[in-house]
C-alpha cells in the first residue's frame, strides 16, 4: 500500500463509494483508501456493452444474494443482486436514469425531520453527477423530448461525471407512440422530469427516459468509468480490489471512535487506520452486516451471535425496495425488439456483435428500455379500493422507534398515494419478453418462445412494506439474512393489482396500440386479468425485484429509528458515516441510481465542509 497515513477509508467501491472516493481525493492533502472486495471489471465487455448487461447476473460480478422465502410472495425465494466490482451495483445495473418526485424528496426535511434535506439542497447534486445529452432539434418529437428544450440544463452546468443518453435508435417508433398516447390522456410529461424547476412541476405522466450509456462510445457510464477511472492516477487514492472489510474498529472508552477496520485480501487479515474518519459504503444490503459485525446493531441480534454491543441501533431494519411486474404483449412483425438476443439465436447475436463492435450501432446499444411513466391509480372504483384499503389499515400506535418511524412513512403514502397528482407506480416499456415467474401448473412458458413482444412493467413505487437484513452469524464471509417482507402491507397489494389491471387500457390505446397485435395477445396466459382478485393473485406469482434496495442504516432522528444523523454520522460513535443506498430514507419513486449519485455527491460536500477540504 502506497499511503502511509490515511484520511478516510472508504469501505466498497461501488456507486457512492467511488462519488466519494473522486470527490474528497480531489483536496491533494487529504490521503484516501477504498477498500473494494470486488474485482475491477471496467474492462470487460459484459460491463461495457449495455446490451450484455444481462450476462453479468450470477457471475462474479454478483453478489447473487436470495431473499427468505417471501409469506405474500407464495412463499417465493427472489432474487437479489448486487454488483461485485469497481463502481458496485452501477456497474451491472440496466443504466435507466430517473429522477424521484421532488416533492417526495421534500418529505425526507419536512416529515422525516433529515435537516437540509430537500429538493432545494439536492436538486443541484443531481444534476452535478450527470452530463445532459445534446439532441437534435429535427428529433426531438421522434424521441419524445419536444418540449424539454426551456428545462434541459446549459452547458455550464452541464457536465457531471455520468454521461447520459436516449439509448437506441431515433427511428424506433415506442418512444413517440408512448408519448402521443399518454398525451391522448392528458398525462405525458411537457418538461424535461430530470431537470425541471418549476414550483408545480406535474410528477405525473410519460417521459422518455435517459439511461446511463455514453452517447458518443455507447459504453456503460457508471461510477468506475465516470468517476474513478479519469482521476485513478492521484496520488492521494488508492483503490484496493479484492479487499473485503470484516469489521470496524474502534478506540475509546466512553464515547467509541472508530479508528480503522479490518479486511481480508490475498487470505489474510489485514488492519488499516484512519485519522479521520471510517465511511461505509457497502450498499444497502451489507452496509447493516458490517456494522452489525462491529457491534453496532439491535441488542438482540448482537447478543444472538455473541458480539460486544457498541451501540443499540435499529441496524438493518426499514428494508425498502421496488417489486416489478407486468405483461408481455405480442408485437407486430415489423417492430425491432431484442427478442431474438433474448433467445440467444447465433445469427442474431453475431450480427448484433458485429454491429457494436465496428460502429457502435445496433441493438446491443441499449437494454431495449426507453419510455417512463409515473401515474396515479387512474380508475375510480380504483381510487375508492385504495382509500378504503388506507382506512383499514392505519398504521401503528406506540412510541416504540419502528412505530414511530412506520407512522412517518404512512403520513407521508397518505398524502401521495391518495393524491391523483402524485403518482403511486413508474410505469416501463420493454422492447422484449420479460420472462415473469409464473405458477408452475399454469400454461405459461417458462422459456423465450418464438415472436416479438412488447412488455409493458410497471414498479410499485413508494411502497408501504418493509423488511429487514441481518447477519445470520458472526462469521463475515456468511451472506446476510434478507426479508423484505414484499407486499406485507395490505395497501402494497391493493395499488399493485390496480396498476396491473390498468396494463390492458394502456395496451389497447392507439397510437401504441398500432405496436400490438390486436384483439391483444399476452405470453403468459396467466396474466389475462379481469378482476382485482386476479390480479392480485398474478401479482404474488409474478413479481420480482427491481433491487433498489434502502433504508437499511436509515438518515433519520434517532427517536425515529435512524442509523445516521442528518450528517450521515452514525449515532453514539465517532469517526464514523454511513454514505450509500442504505442511508437513503425514503426509496425513490422509480429506479434508484440518480439519487445515490446525487446523496454521496452532497454527502461529499458535508464532509468537505466540516474539515475545510478543497
Ligand atoms: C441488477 C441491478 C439492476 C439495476 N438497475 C438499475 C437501473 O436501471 N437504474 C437505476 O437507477 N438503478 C438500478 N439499480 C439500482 C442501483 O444500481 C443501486 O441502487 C445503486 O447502484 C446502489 O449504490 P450503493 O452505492 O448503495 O451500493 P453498491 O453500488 O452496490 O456498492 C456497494 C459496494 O460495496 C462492496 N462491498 C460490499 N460489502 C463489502 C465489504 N465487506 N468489503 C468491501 N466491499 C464491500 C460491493 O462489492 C459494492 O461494490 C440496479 C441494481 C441492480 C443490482
Amino acid at each position: 500500500m502506497l499511503l502511509t497515513s490515511i484520511d478516510f477509508v472508504i469501505v466498497g467501491g461501488g456507486t457512492a463509494g467511488l462519488v466519494l472516493a473522486s470527490r474528497l481525493s480531489e483536496d491533494p492533502t487529504q490521503h484516501v483508501l477504498v477498500l473494494e472486495a470486488g474485482a475491477d471489471l471496467s474492462e470487460d465487455m459484459r460491463v461495457k456493452v449495455p446490451g450484455l448487461f444481462s450476462s453479468l447476473m450470477k457471475t462474479e460480478a454478483d453478489w447473487g444474494f436470495q431473499s427468505q422465502p417471501q409469506r405474500h410472495l407464495k412463499g417465493r425465494q427472489i432474487n437479489l443482486h448486487q454488483g461485485k466490482a469497481l463502481g458496485g451495483s452501477s456497474s451491472i445495473n440496466a443504466h435507466v436514469f430517473v429522477p424521484p418526485t421532488w416533492n417526495l424528496l421534500d418529505t425526507w426535511d419536512s416529515v422525516l425531520g433529515n435537516q437540509g434535506w430537500n429538493r432545494s439542497s439536492l436538486q443541484e447534486y443531481y444534476a452535478k453527477a450527470y452530463t445532459f445529452p445534446s439532441v437534435d432539434r429535427s428529433l426531438e418529437t421522434a424521441l419524445g423530448v419536444d418540449g424539454w428544450t426551456s428545462s434541459t440544463p446549459s452547458s455550464a452546468s452541464n457536465n457531471g461525471p455520468i454521461q447520459l443518453s436516449l439509448g437506441g435508435t431515433a427511428g424506433h417508433p415506442i418512444r413517440e407512440a408512448w408519448a402521443e398516447t399518454f398525451r391522448t390522456k392528458g398525462m405525458h410529461m411537457g418538461s424535461n422530469p430530470l431537470c425541471s424547476t418549476s414550483d408545480d412541476a406535474a410528477m405525473i405522466g410519460s417521459f422518455s427516459c435517459l439511461s446511463s450509456i455514453h452517447p458518443k462510445t455507447k459504453e456503460r457510464s457508471y461510477a468506475a468509468s465516470a468517476y474513478l477511472n479519469p482521476i485513478k492516477d492521484r496520488q492521494n487514492l488508492v483503490v484496493l480490489t479484492s479487499a473485503t472489510v470484516e469489521r470496524v474498529l474502534f478506540e475509546g472508552a466512553d464515547v467509541k471512535r472508530a479508528t480503522g477496520v479490518q479486511y481480508k485480501h490475498d487470505g489474510k487479515t489485514h488492519i488499516v487506520s484512519s485519522t479521520k474518519e471510517v465511511i461505509i459504503a457497502a450498499g444497502a444490503l451489507q452496509s447493516p452486516k458490517i456494522l452489525e459485525l462491529s457491534g453496532i446493531g439491535a441488542r438482540e441480534v448482537l447478543e444472538k451471535h455473541g458480539i460486544e454491543l457498541i451501540k443499540d441501533l435499529p441496524v438493518g431494519e426499514n428494508l425498502q425496495d421496488h417489486l416489478v411486474s407486468g405483461t408481455s404483449f405480442e408485437a407486430v412483425d415489423h417492430l425491432e425488439t431484442l427478442d431474438d438476443l433474448i433467445r440467444q439465436e447465433p445469427a442474431a447475436v453475431e450480427k448484433a456483435m458485429e454491429e457494436y463492435m465496428t460502429s457502435q450501432t445496433g441493438p446491443l446499444t441499449s437494454i431495449g428500455i426507453r419510455t417512463y411513466a409515473y401515474l396515479p391509480v387512474v380508475s375510480e372504483p380504483g381510487r375508492t379500493i385504495i382509500e378504503k384499503a388506507f382506512l383499514e389499515n392505519p398504521p401503528p400506535v406506540g412510541d416504540r422507534r419502528d412505530e414511530v418511524r412506520a407512522r412517518a412513512h404512512y403520513e407521508i403514502a397518505k398524502k401521495t398515494l391518495l393524491n391523483p397528482k402524485e403518482p403511486s407506480a413508474a410505469y416501463l416499456s420493454i422492447l422484449w419478453q420479460f420472462i415473469f415467474p409464473v405458477d408452475p401448473t399454469s400454461d405459461s412458458p417458462t422459456e423465450p418462445i418464438p415472436g416479438k413482444f412488447l412488455t409493458l412493467g410497471f414498479l410499485l413505487a413508494q411502497p408501504l412494506s418493509c423488511g429487514s437484513v441481518h447477519i445470520g452469524s458472526s462469521d463475515p464471509s456468511s451472506a446476510p439474512v434478507i426479508d423484505p417482507n414484499y407486499l406485507s402491507n395490505p395497501i402494497d397489494a391493493e395499488i399493485m393489482a390496480q396498476h396491473a389491471l390498468y396494463l390492458e387500457d394502456i395496451a389497447s390505446s392507439p397510437p401504441l396500440s398500432n405496436l400490438l397485435k390486436q384483439p391483444l395477445r399476452r405470453r403468459d396466459p396467466a396474466s389475462d386479468i379481469t378482476s382485482v382478485e386476479e390480479a392480485k393473485r398474478y401479482v404474488e406469482t409474478s413479481s420480482i425485484s427491481m433491487f433498489h434496495y434502502a433504508g437499511t442504516c436509515a438518515m433519520l432522528p434517532e427517536e425515529k429509528g435512524g442509523v445516521v444523523d442528518h450528517e450521515l454520522k452514525v449515532y453514539g460513535v465517532e469517526g464514523l458515516r454511513v454514505v450509500d443506498s442504505s442511508a437513503v430514507p425514503l426509496i425513490s419513486t422509480a429506479n434508484l441510481q440518480s439519487t445515490v449519485y446525487a446523496f454521496a455527491e452532497r454527502a461529499a460536500d458535508l464532509i468537505k465542509q466540516e474539515y475545510g477540504l478543497k
